[in-house]
C-alpha cells in the first residue's frame, strides 16, 4: 500500500515518518519522532516540492513512481537545502534525470556543494510564478528562516502555502496528517520545541515573513515537518507571532546545576517563596538531567528566569555552561533574571552569570545569592529577596 495521500485534487502528501532517529540535527531529542513532509502536484506538469531525509529515499521514490504510473517528474522545488529535505534529491534525479530544479540564487551554490548538482536549474526571484496547467506556483523568499536560501511556495489555485520549515513541528504523523485529524494537545510541546530550538534564533526574520505572507489568501499550510494546517491556521500563525516577538507569560523557569544538592535546595527554597507571592507557573529543571531543548522551550514561554550553579573549577558547572551558551547563541530576548549557587572557597559561577546577563541584556531583578557550603539562614533570606523581587517585577510587567 502506498501511504501517499491526496490533500487537494491532484496534490499529494508524499512524506515519511522517522521514529528511528533519536536526536534531530544530532542534538535535539526526538521522543515522538519526526516526519519529513514532501508534496507532489500532478498537473499538466508534475512538480515535487521538497524531498525527504535520505534514510527513507528508496521508499520515497517508489511511492512517487507508483503514484505517477509512468509519468515523469518535470520540476523539483527546493524551498530549503537542509539535508533532511534534500537527502533524496540524488535518488530522485537518478529516476527522473530531466527534472528541472527550481531554487533561488542562494540555493544553487549549496546544491552544488552538497550534491554536486549544477545542471537543469531554474532560478526564481521574489514573486516569480510558474504555471503547471490548472495550478500556479508563486515563490517568495524567507531568508534566515532558518537558512539564508529559504523560500516558500504558494499554490494560488487552492491557496496552499508550502512553507518549508516555517510552521514545522517535531513528532511523527501517526495516522492522520491534517491538524484536525491528529491530537494537537499531544503534539503541543513538540510544536513549540521545534519553534524555540530550530527557528527561535530568528525572531526578526520570522516577523518579516509573517508580514509578507499575511497578505496571501492561505487556506492550507504544508510545512516540511508536522501536521498540515487547514483548520487551525490562525492558531499557529498567532503562536509564531507571539514566539517571534519573544512575548512570554507570567511565570518563572528555575534551572540549577548541582553536584551535592546545596544549589538544588536553594532552587526549592526560591520556588517556595515565589509560590508564597502567588506565582503559579513555576518550572524547575535540573540542567544535568533535562536536555537544554526542553529548558529553552520553557524559557520561550515564561518571562522570569532564575539560574543557579555550584562553582566548578573557577566557573559555572558544565551543564549550566551549555545552557548559557545556547541562550547567548540564540540571543533570546525580553526576560528578567536572577542568580544563585554554591561554592566552597572563591566561587566561580557568579562572574559567569554576570557576564551572561550583560551579554544577553536581560534585566537582573535582585542581587545574587551564593552560599558557602550548605545554605544558611542569611542565604535563605537572600533567596527570599530574589523570589520576592522576581514576583514583584512580574506583577509589574506581565
Ligand atoms: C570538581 C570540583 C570543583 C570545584 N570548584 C570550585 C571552585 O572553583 N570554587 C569554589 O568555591 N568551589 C568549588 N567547588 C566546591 C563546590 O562548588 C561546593 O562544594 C558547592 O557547595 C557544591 O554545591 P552543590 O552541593 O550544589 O553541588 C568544587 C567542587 C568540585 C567537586
Amino acid at each position: 500500500m502506498n501511504l501517499a495521500r491526496e490533500i487537494k485534487k491532484d496534490i499529494y502528501w508524499i512524506g515519511v515518518n522517522d521514529r528511528r532517529t533519536h536526536i534531530f540535527e544530532n542534538y535535539w531529542p526526538l521522543p515522538k519522532g519526526v516526519a519529513y513532509n514532501s508534496y507532489i502536484i500532478v498537473d499538466e506538469k508534475v512538480v515535487v516540492i521538497d524531498t525527504i531525509e535520505r534514510s527513507k529515499m528508496d521508499d520515497y521514490v517508489e511511492n512517487i513512481e507508483q503514484l505517477l504510473n509512468g509519468r515523469k517528474v518535470d520540476y523539483l522545488v527546493i524551498n530549503h537545502m537542509e539535508p533532511d529535505h534534500t537527502g533524496a534529491i540524488k535518488a530522485l534525479l537518478c529516476h527522473y534525470p530531466d527534472v528541472k530544479i527550481i531554487g533561488n540564487a542562494k540555493t544553487f551554490p549549496m546544491l552544488k556543494n552538497f550534491y554536486g548538482v549544477c545542471e537543469n536549474l531554474m532560478e526564481v526571484k521574489e514573486g516569480d510564478s510558474l504555471d503547471l496547467g490548472k495550478h500556479k506556483l508563486n515563490f517568495y523568499m524567507a531568508p534566515m528562516l532558518h537558512w539564508p536560501e529559504t523560500m516558500v511556495t504558494f499554490e494560488s489555485t487552492e491557496g496552499i502555502l508550502f512553507s518549508g520549515d516555517i510552521f514545522g513541528a517535531f513528532g511523527t504523523l501517526d495516522g492522520g496528517i491534517f491538524d484536525d485529524e491528529v491530537d494537537l494537545d499531544y503534539l503541543e510541546e513538540e510544536i513549540s520545541r521545534y519553534y524555540s530550538n530550530i527557528v527561535g534564533k530568528y525572531g526578526q526574520p520570522a516577523q518579516t515573513a509573517l508580514k509578507k505572507l499575511g497578505g496571501l489568501p492561505i487556506k492550507m499550510v504544508c510545512a516540511t515537518h508536522g501536521p498540515i494546517r487547514r483548520s487551525h491556521i490562525a492558531d499557529i500563525v498567532a503562536k509564531y507571532d507571539k514566539w517571534s516577538k519573544y512575548d512570554t507569560d507570567k511565570g518563572v523557569v528555575i534551572v540549577f546545576s548541582s553536584m551535592y544538592g546545596n544549589t538544588e535546595k536553594m532552587a526549592d527554597i526560591i520556588a517556595r517563596f515565589l509560590a508564597e507571592k502567588g506565582i503559579k507557573k513555576i518550572r524547575i529543571h535540573d540542567a544535568s538531567k533535562t536536555h537544554p531543548s526542553y529548558i529553552i522551550n520553557d524559557i520561550f514561554r515564561y518571562k522570569g528566569v532564575i539560574l543557579g550553579s555550584c562553582a566548578y573549577n573557577g566557573n559555572a558547572f558544565p551543564t549550566m555552561e551549555t545552557l548559557l551558551f545556547e541562550l547567548e547563541h540564540m540571543g533570546v530576548k525580553n526576560h528578567v533574571v536572577a542568580f544563585f549557587g554554591g561554592k566552597a572557597w572563591a566561587g566561580g559561577a557568579m562572574p559567569r552569570f554576570n557576564q551572561f546577563a550583560e551579554k544577553i541584556k536581560w534585566e537582573v531583578v535582585a542581587p545574587s545569592c551564593e552560599a558557602c557550603g550548605c545554605p544558611k539562614d542569611e542565604d535563605f533570606e537572600t533567596c527570599r529577596n530574589i523570589a520576592y523581587a522576581m514576583a514583584d517585577k512580574l506583577d509589574e510587567i506581565c
